[in-house]
């Protein structure tokens, strides 16, 4: 799928890939996926951390910046293209790892159906470790789209290597370690209702197929599940130190990508220590209240890591969000929650019209305003908002 050079024909032919029965706009796909979900599903996608300051910051950090119009550009062609890890992504925009996406889906199998959203539009997925559906699955119906592998660095180093061994075999490209999610934050809303997908076992897939797993538990997760989420919590965690960096890398030779930096010299070391590419992102303030908006660390990331690419997300919820983050110096922009709320509603042709949206009003944006290019895009073509 393409994404760029819309011209006034849109107007005529309508826009490929849009459901007319879908919002347009994030405000009221927000409002349709909530009347659409289980409450508590509702609650554990949208909610965060605390009382989600810093979640909704991250929303209206984009409203302090303001990109200034260029004239006689000649803006009439546009590339949204970009070259990550050796691939060509046909715009710089990827779909963030969310756990527990079955819990959206209608037929349960949501990492499936993201998957299928990616083959059909060319748009990278990153494939959470907590799925209902196994790593091999999921890889199978990326086609030739490029997929990442997300580990949440268990405390058993041996499954770490075997899920990555696997992610390598079922022909992921790049591994994402998430740091910033050992733990599980301080979630009212999910504590109020008791409700944590994982600890019934939701998105054990990986693991309950993982041969390390499996060999550690006394009984076949068939047949004791308890005792398999029992292990399971005993292992998802590991608050892992600059030591274990080495470590990381030395889990594969694909392209190693830190989830979770937000401070410049985090970045610094983490470039120090051989990654391939730093993701700015505060988990969409799922963590941690009380802290900076993502997009107010991404300028100083993107200084650490002087040249090596940066991956961002956390608050997109536009075209125009996405231009920002852009010139503020990602590489790509991950899209998180507004995916989940698309799949609830429309299965795999939400997520494609979801995509389609947001990259339509970003590509006409860049026309309008005269940035035709992604390098065109730098901090100069935004001002503070005062
Ligand atoms: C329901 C849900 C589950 C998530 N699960 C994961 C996960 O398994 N691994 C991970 O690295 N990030 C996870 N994230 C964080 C996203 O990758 C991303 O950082 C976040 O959604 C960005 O914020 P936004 O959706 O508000 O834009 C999850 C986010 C949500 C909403
Ligand atoms: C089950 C959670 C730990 C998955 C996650 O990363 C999240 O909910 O943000």
């Amino acid at each position: 799928m393409t994404f760029g050079n819309y011209q006034n024909e849109i107007y005529l032919n309508g826009l490929g890939g849009v459901l007319p029965e879908l919002p347009m706009a994030h405000a009221e796909l927000e409002e349709r996926a909530r009347a659409a979900l289980p409450p508590s599903v509702w609650s554990y996608v949208a909610g965060g951390a605390g009382d989600e300051r810093t979640q909704r910051a991250n929303v209206t950090a984009f409203d302090r910046w303001g990109l200034i119009p260029r004239m006689f550009v000649g803006a009439a062609e546009r590339d949204l293209s970009v070259e990550l890890f050796g691939r060509i992504w046909p715009a710089p925009v990827f779909l963030a790892p969310i756990g527990v996406i079955g819990l959206c889906a209608q037929d349960g199998h949501g990492d499936l159906a993201t998957a299928r959203a990616a083959a059909r539009t060319g748009v990278p997925m990153v494939a959470s470790t907590l799925s209902v559906d196994p790593l091999e699955q999921v890889a199978g119906e990326l086609g030739g789209t490029p997929g990442f592998f997300q580990l949440y660095p268990p405390a058993d180093r041996d499954l770490a290597a075997s899920l990555v061994d696997r992610a390598e075999k079922a022909g992921y490209t790049g591994i994402v370690v998430t740091l910033d999610t050992w733990v599980t934050g301080w979630r009212p809303r999910d504590l109020a209702t008791a409700n944590f997908p994982q600890l019934r076992g939701h998105c054990l897939a990986n693991y309950t197929t993982d041969p390390v797993f499996r060999a550690a538990l006394a009984r076949p997760p068939e047949e004791d599940p308890q005792a398999t989420v029992l292990h399971w919590v005993q292992v998802f965690g590991n608050p892992l130190t600059w030591d274990d960096l080495p470590w990381l890398r030395s889990l594969t030779n694909l392209p190693l990508i830190v989830k979770g930096i937000c401070h410049p010299e985090d970045a610094r070391r983490a470039k120090d220590g051989g990654v391939d590419a730093i993701y700015c992102s505060n988990h969409g303030g799922r963590q941690a209240n009380g802290g900076l908006p993502a997009l107010d660390c991404l300028p100083g990331v993107v200084q650490a890591a002087d040249g090596l690419p940066v991956l961002f997300d956390s608050g997109v919820r536009s075209g125009t969000d996405i231009v920002k983050a852009l010139a503020l110096g990602a590489t790509a922009v991950g899209i998180g929650r507004p995916y989940a709320y698309a799949l609830a509603l429309g299965g795999t042709d939400g997520i494609v019209h979801v995509l389609r949206t947001l990259l339509a009003e970003a590509d006409l944006l860049m026309a309008v305003d005269g940035y035709p290019t992604l390098a065109a895009l730098t901090p100069d073509a935004l001002r503070p908002v005062h």
